[in-house]
């Protein structure tokens, strides 16, 4: 069959009668054209100005032929394309007594004269037994649609669902196509028990209609043969199923015509509407520019969606009566057929999976391909490679070996099957979203450190909590800064009530974060996850150190494999003079910047409030002069004008130096309290990493079981180091700098914020980098590492 779209195929069988209108009707001898001439009195009036000839082009005229060669002409292919799975329609469309019901159903009592359907059931059941590769099923259902009701013609039939008859509604199941939901399907094994389904159905039309008191040609039929073939021979899952739809339409007749009335009348009205309907169906089908086709516009439209414009084989039969009496039908009927003619339908196959034999197929395939992996291993000498899901050891030593992969300790990572090379991706991706966490946090920080630090001038130079010295004018204030001494600390109510800074000692002997720190502590504590986390690093430490209360032994140095792991605190030592002496170094170097740093800041908060304080005694002096210059009267010049003595503009002098030292030395004071908290950060870093790297060799040197470390021995399959270049794992890792700008970005939402704290890190960045580099430090790492460069390069940890 056909599965490209192609036009619906139309047919023409005329009713034989011995007043056949020779004058009006010409058939060509092409035997696919049909001329049309019409008198023109025939036609409206007098003065009738319409055209009187028609010609209509069909597939076929069937004049004058037996109901076999119509069964071939009309249905022979349609009925073997529904055998291979794709749907069928064979429709008879006409004005009443034109000879449809003969074409499709034929006289019941005389074999010779059947039609359509039992032509098409004996064809069925002859390519059943013919296809013996097959299991084909054959289902029946007969619906008729009588004045825009549903019925079920088998409904009488004994396998019917038992129960009152559901209610029929025609349901559009999307990609399933259109089906008729409570009408009864019917499973049939031979030709004779479709043949009795058929007859039974007539038979209830029939009597159906005598009982309401109906004409039984009044209705629409639709007899449909479900067919579902299964390969026998192949084990494919692959199934096809169709639906052979065949359709008798009620006739068309005009209203006019037979002076209709009543009963009639309301049939003949039900008839033509959905003709009509029909019709604008098929208009719109035909139309290619039209998107919407309105099918639901009548049950008939509705149930024929799928025929009409879906993935069907369509055939029209127009049956005309050939008599002059009767040429208007004719005529319209023709016409039908011509615009059925334009309608394009797109054939295919309804192929499904049975999800059963599907199963056991893929089941099969995964054993046979099992077969040929340990057949390949075999023959490339690759011996015990465990293709399954990995164990929790095996996920273990993966996490491990990325981690080690990350920290540059060794270069590539070998992988051996998929499920190891997955389980890479995934550990790579949690290590990630860790750094991704850490920068959040140390971007909160940073941001609450900056607005801290902005607010804490500006209500410092707005007023000075030891009070202000206004001598330049309202916008400038002096206050002290504030001291290291823990005792003198401000006292502004919040911060007095806090102790926390006190947990916050160095294990090294560094004094707590001084100056703006010790202000900051109250409510940074709480806020920021980070000092917290800094508070808990330092607890680890120390934990170590308390572990073991003799301190390192100097013979801990080789670790020898026992059965209890040795003292985390010997184990820390060793590590922090072998492995990890370049962590612990850089950590060393970090801590003595920040000491550094931090005496600086301690010097400059001194230089500050020395500078304040001279400036409060100046301006006390100032004032008693002045005090005193008001008792002694003041002095005038010539013109009147006060004129200041000598002394007091020594102090007033004196004063604005004061100030402007002031101001120079607080400036400096604030970029080297952010220096400050920078450091604090990069040594905290350290210590985390020096901790990290720590806990994942104790763990791999002490706690993963033995036959994990024979297996990395012997190469067993496991991640190690061989096959994945660094190159590729270092394109999973973006640069630390680039993640911590685009969580800002994504953390502060105000653009004014955003771009503030691009310009304050920037600066902050530059002052560190150009001050670290040209002061005291000036080591430079030698060992390789990921190779990425970080931050300030003296302080980081790569
Ligand atoms: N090609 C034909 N050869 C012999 N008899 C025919 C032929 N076509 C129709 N007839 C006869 O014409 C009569 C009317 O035919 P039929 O009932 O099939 O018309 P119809 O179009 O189905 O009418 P309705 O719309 O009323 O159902 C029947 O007696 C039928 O046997």
């Amino acid at each position: 069959m056909n599965t490209h779209g192609s036009e619906v195929k139309v047919f023409c069988r005329t009713r034989p009668t011995a007043n056949f209108a020779q004058d009006l009707i010409e058939y060509l001898p092409d035997g696919q054209t049909v001329n049309v001439h019409l008198k023109k009195e025939s036609r409206k009036g007098i003065v009738n100005n319409q055209l009187n000839s028609w010609s209509f082009r069909l597939d076929r005229i069937l004049h004058d032929v037996s109901q076999e060669e119509v069964y071939n002409s009309v249905a022979h292919r349609v009925v073997l394309g529904a055998l291979d799975g794709y749907n069928g329609t064979v429709m008879c469309f006409g004005q009443t007594g034109a000879g449809k019901t003969y074409t499709m159903t034929g006289a019941t009592e005389s074999y010779k004269e059947r039609g359509i359907i039992p032509r098409a059931l004996q064809e069925v059941f002859q390519e059943v037994e013919q296809r013996s590769d097959h299991t084909i099923t054959v289902r029946l259902s007969f619906l008729e649609i009588y004045n825009e009701i549903l019925l079920d013609l088998l409904s009488s039939v004994k396998e019917s669902p038992a129960g009152p008859p559901a209610a029929m509604a025609i349901v559009d199941e999307g990609g399933a196509g259109v089906s008729v939901k409570g009408l009864s399907l019917h499973l049939v094994h031979n030709e004779e028990e479709a043949l009795n389904l058929l007859f039974e159905g007539e038979m209830n039309r029939i009597i159906g209609a005598h009982s309401l008191n109906r004409n039984s040609s009044r209705s629409h039929c639709i007899f449909t043969v479900h067919i579902e073939s299964h390969s026998r021979t192949l084990s494919d899952a692959k199934y096809v199923t169709s639906k052979l739809n065949l359709v008798d339409l009620a006739g068309s007749e005009r209203l006019g015509k037979t002076g209709s009335e009543g009963q009639i009348l309301i049939e003949t009205m039900y008839i033509n509407k959905s003709l009509s309907f029909l019709e604008q169906a098929i208009l719109a089908l035909a139309d290619r520019r039209r998107d919407h086709v309105p099918f639901r516009q009548s049950k008939l439209t509705h149930a024929l969606k799928d025929t009409l414009g879906g993935n069907c084989n369509t055939v029209l039969v127009a049956n005309v009566y050939g008599e002059a009496g009767q040429i208007e039908e004719t005529l319209s009927t023709l016409r039908f057929a011509c615009r059925m003619k334009c309608v394009r339908t797109e054939p295919a196959v309804n192929e499904h999976v049975d999800p059963v034999l599907q199963v056991k197929k893929l089941q099969k395939e995964i054993q046979l391909l099992k077969q040929e992996l340990s057949i390949q291993d075999t023959l490339a000498n690759r011996t015990g490679v465990s293709y399954g899901a990995l164990t929790e050891t095996q996920v273990a030593q993966i996490q491990s070996q990325v981690q080690r992969y990350l920290d540059g300790t060794v270069d590539e990572i070998n992988v051996v099957s998929i499920r190891q090379a997955k389980e890479v991706f995934v550990q790579f991706k949690l290590a990630l979203q860790q750094r991704e966490e850490k920068i959040k946090e140390d971007t909160i920080q940073n941001y609450i450190l900056a607005e801290k630090a902005q607010s804490m001038q500006a209500a410092a130079n707005a007023k000075g909590p030891n009070g202000i010295v206004d001598v330049d004018g309202p916008n400038f204030g002096v206050g002290m800064a504030p001291s290291l001494d823990k005792n003198s600390r401000l006292q502004s109510p919040h911060r007095v009530k806090t102790k926390k800074g006190k947990d916050l000692n160095r294990k090294d002997g560094t004094a707590s974060p001084a100056l703006m720190k010790e202000a900051e502590t109250s409510s940074t504590s709480r806020m920021n996850p980070l000092l917290a986390s800094q508070k808990d690093i330092d607890g680890q430490e120390a934990e170590m150190q308390s572990q073991d209360p003799q301190g390192p032994q100097a013979g801990d140095k080789e670790h020898v494999r026992t059965d209890s792991p040795p003292l985390k605190a010997t184990a820390f030592e060793d590590f922090k003079a072998e492995r990890g002496s370049e962590i612990n170094r850089i950590l060393k170097e970090n801590k003595a910047v920040l000491a550094e740093r931090r005496r600086h800041l301690r010097e400059l908060r001194d230089g500050v409030n020395a500078a304040k304080r001279k400036i409060d005694r100046t301006s006390a002096e100032l004032q008693q002069l002045r005090e005193h210059s008001q008792q002694q009267g003041r002095l005038v010049s010539a013109d009147g004008e006060p004129v200041l003595e000598e002394a007091e503009l020594a102090l007033l002098l004196s004063l604005q130096k004061l100030k402007g030292q002031y101001r120079q030395h607080y400036k400096e004071l604030c970029s080297t309290k952010a220096e400050v908290n920078y450091c604090e950060h990069l040594v905290d870093q350290c210590r985390t990493r020096l901790l990290s790297e720590f806990e994942s060799w104790y763990n791999e040197s002490f706690l993963i079981p033995e036959e994990a470390q024979v297996m990395l021995r012997a190469g067993e399959p496991t991640i190690r180091p061989g096959l994945i270049p660094m190159a590729k794992a270092l394109a999973l890792e973006e640069d630390d700098q680039e993640h911590f700008d685009h969580l800002r970005s994504k953390l502060l939402t105000s653009p004014g914020a955003i771009s503030y704290f691009n310009a304050h890190d920037k600066t902050l960045q530059k002052r560190i980098y150009s001050k670290t580099t040209t002061q005291k430090v000036q080591h430079k790492r030698t060992s390789g590492g990921s190779g990425k460069t970080k931050l300030p390069a003296i302080l980081s940890v790569t």
